[in-house]
């Protein structure tokens, strides 16, 4: 007997059983301290292969990932594409499948789609929670596409700002995000704008060269740096990177993807792992940048998530 044909569980039904990204924390948390444990962590994740797709501006990104702690055993399958005027697929597509980790059998394919999103902004909201200052008034964020709305979400929902802003480079767009998200949000006509005086600033655009300066940042401020994952793309010009006290997923990732790590120079002070297992302190007072590269484990971690809720269901 053959094993039972793999389950699709596309968009609607991923957002179904994970409406809040927030219900993520607490096994990402565990996930990002496991990671940075090493073997004991249980943790099996190789760099990711990103492969340029040649004459159409387009990559593709393979991340497999074994979570012992969660016996999760997925690879996503990711394309990311530079410019896209006139096509109306997203930037950014993502397919997750699912093992069976005891035989290798194929359990689900899930749209990595919402996942992407809803994964990547509840790992800046622990990184958020841990660095950013007391009493912080002002969210800042840069950019107004899909990661701009996951991170909104988390963000408010977790913490009470007392003002959000918003600048993206087409301000119809950074217009569109303030009218459809549910609560108010001041457009800006620049990204200094809406960095000076910000104690939480998200970037979260495609951009390939700096668009935000370390002269607008408030000292103490939290920056979580999600955009620019090539070695030559950068969000983050070099006096931040210089005079941040720098976090990241992973080290080893940061160094070989991270333009702003790698061509800035700046060390890296710790992994968020470290931070949530004890190793390393959070440094809230300081100017802290979290350099969000994006891990497997968390795609692991969420889809098994996702697929224990949607199988209760059916
Ligand atoms: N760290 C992670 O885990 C992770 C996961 C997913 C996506 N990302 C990254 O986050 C960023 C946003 O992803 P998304 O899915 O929201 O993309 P998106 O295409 O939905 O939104 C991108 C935004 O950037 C703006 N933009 C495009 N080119 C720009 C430029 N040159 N300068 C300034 N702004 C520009 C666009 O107007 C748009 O508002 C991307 O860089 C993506 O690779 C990171
Ligand atoms: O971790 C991720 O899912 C994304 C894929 C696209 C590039 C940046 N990181």
């Amino acid at each position: 007997m053959g094993s039972a044909p793999p389950a699709f569980i596309g968009a609607e039904e991923v957002e179904k059983h994970l409406p809040r990204a927030s219900l993520l924390l607490p096994a990402l948390e565990a996930a990002l301290g496991n990671f940075s444990s090493g073997p004991a962590g249980g943790v099996v994740q190789p760099l990711r292969t990103v492969l340029a797709v040649p004459g159409h501006g387009g990559y593709l990104g393979v991340m497999p990932a074994y979570s012992a702690a969660d016996d999760a055993l997925t690879t996503k399958l990711v394309t990311f594409y530079e410019h896209l005027k006139d096509s109306p697929a997203p930037s950014h597509q993502a397919t997750v499948l699912l093992f069976d980790p005891r035989n290798g059998s194929l359990k689900a394919v899930l749209d990595g789609s919402v996942i992407t999103a809803k994964r990547t902004a509840a790992v800046s909201a622990i990184a958020t929670k841990l660095l950013m200052p007391a009493f912080a008034e002002v969210l800042c964020i840069l950019g107004a596409g899909v990661q701009a709305y996951s991170h909104y979400e988390i963000l408010t929902e977790l913490f009470t700002f007392k003002e959000v802003r918003i600048w993206n480079r087409s301000k119809e767009k950074a217009e569109k995000f303030a009218s459809s998200v549910h609560g108010p949000v001041r457009v800006c006509s620049s990204a200094q704008e809406a960095v000076v005086g910000a104690d939480v600033i998200v970037t979260v655009t495609m951009a390939a060269e700096p668009i935000l300066s370390g002269a607008w940042v408030k000292p103490g401020a939290h920056i979580n740096a999600v955009g620019a994952c090539r070695p030559n793309w950068r969000e983050l010009d070099d006096e931040l990177m210089k005079n941040c006290f720098l976090f990241v997923d992973s080290k080893e990732a940061a160094l070989t993807e991270s333009g702003d790590v790698i061509l800035s120079g700046a060390e890296i002070f710790a992994e968020l792992g470290e931070v949530l297992k004890g190793t390393k302190p959070a440094l809230p007072e300081k100017t802290t940048v979290f350099k969000s590269l994006g891990l497997a484990v968390e795609d692991a971690v969420a889809a098994k998530f996702v697929y224990d809720a949607w199988s209760a269901a059916n």
